[in-house]
């Protein structure tokens, strides 16, 4: 019998209706809180299914919500065939109607180990098209697992809450809209959209605990624990997200009241940082470090100066990366030190 009636769509795959979800919700909280109508919007794309999934969502949603969306691509230069890998994102991108979409070639330093010089040199090369085409959010591709996976390797660490609360769903320029998303579901929106994602040959590099984590040990974990544990260990991070941020805002507001100039440096009271608890003593510490030094303090460290206080013996200095800390009285007083091995500064 000839069919009379009109072509009908498809139905939405869900998978690709949930990562739209994201995207939409990312968004329209970006509008709420003062992206302008016709703001550029770019999806930090790699051409892996995370990413590739996003960028087609943002190419979906952005212009429902009056944006523009575009893409930039990083290509570290690390492997051989980086620049096609590039090009078939880029052209991938141009095919789903973002516009401007941008390729950036970037030299990675290796100063603290590639994976970190690759992640500094990407960053950079973002932040940079950002300006220059004055786009108002970066979108990143970070998923539901990498949330999980951060937390994992955070405990094995033993890390505290400053690291356990994982990727923040907004961070000034950059939107993380798929931190609700699992991969699996990246993975079957490209499919039902018939994108064809490049494989990161590092994601299968067991030298790194990260792909460990994630072929290893939360298979095991979901296995034995039941398939929830991914979600669980998601939750944990935004609600450790949420007590965290509550305690650097309390830091931030009685910072500048506790501190004071010292000479080539800066002096904290001894007397506010024996009344706070360690919670709130240490993230004083840390801040007064990073802010001021832009030197990042571990809790060792952090535990030792704290011991000036609350276990004063007359105890010398303390060196710490870049700082010197030392009692004089009824200050803490921080100052600058040269450059030595362990400085962990810029
Ligand atoms: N070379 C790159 N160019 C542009 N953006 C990138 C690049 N590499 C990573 N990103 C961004 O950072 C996010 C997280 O990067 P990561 O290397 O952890 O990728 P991933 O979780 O495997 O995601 P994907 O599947 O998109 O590669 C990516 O989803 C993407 O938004």
């Amino acid at each position: 019998m000839p069919n009379n009636s009109s072509p009908r769509r498809p139905p939405l795959s869900p998978a690709v209706a949930e990562v739209r979800v994201g995207v939409r919700r990312a968004l329209a909280a970006a509008r709420d809180s003062g992206l302008a109508e016709g703001a550029l919007v770019l999806v930090a794309l790699s051409g892996g299914p995370d990413s590739l999934a996003l960028a087609s969502a943002t190419a979906f949603e952005a212009p429902k919500l009056a944006l523009r969306a575009g893409a930039v691509v990083v290509d570290h230069g690390l492997q051989p065939g980086s620049a096609e890998v590039a090009d078939r994102a880029a052209r991938a991108a141009e095919h789903m109607g973002l516009s401007p979409v941008i390729v950036r070639r970037v030299m990675v330093g290796h100063g603290g180990g590639p994976e970190s010089g690759a992640r500094d040199a990407r960053y950079g090369a973002i932040t940079d098209v950002a300006a220059a085409t004055d786009a108002g959010a970066v979108l990143l591709g970070h998923t539901l697992d990498d949330q999980a996976e951060t937390v994992l390797l955070g405990l094995a660490r033993g890390s505290g809450a400053a690291s356990l609360r994982g990727m923040a769903p907004t961070n000034g320029l950059y939107l993380r809209p798929l931190l609700d998303v699992r991969r699996e579901t990246t993975h079957a929106a490209c499919a039902a959209e018939g994108l064809q994602p490049w494989t990161d040959p590092h994601n299968s590099d067991t030298r790194f605990s990260r792909v460990r984590v994630r072929n290893a040990v939360l298979p095991v974990l979901e296995r034995e624990l039941g398939p929830g544990v991914a979600d669980a260990l998601a939750r944990t991070a935004e609600q450790l997200r949420e007590d965290s941020e509550a305690l650097d805002r309390m830091v931030e507001e009685m910072i500048e009241e506790i501190c004071e100039p010292a000479e080539a440096g800066i002096a904290v009271s001894v007397s506010a940082l024996a009344v706070n608890p360690a919670a709130l003593r240490n993230r004083i510490l840390r801040l007064v470090a990073s802010s001021e030094f832009g030197s990042s303090l571990d809790r060792g460290h952090t535990v030792e100066i704290a011991r000036l206080v609350t276990d004063w013996r007359g105890q010398g200095p303390i060196d710490v990366p870049g700082i010197r800390v030392s009692r004089e009285g009824s200050l803490i007083v921080f100052t600058a030190r040269g450059n030595d091995s362990e400085s962990r500064i810029g």
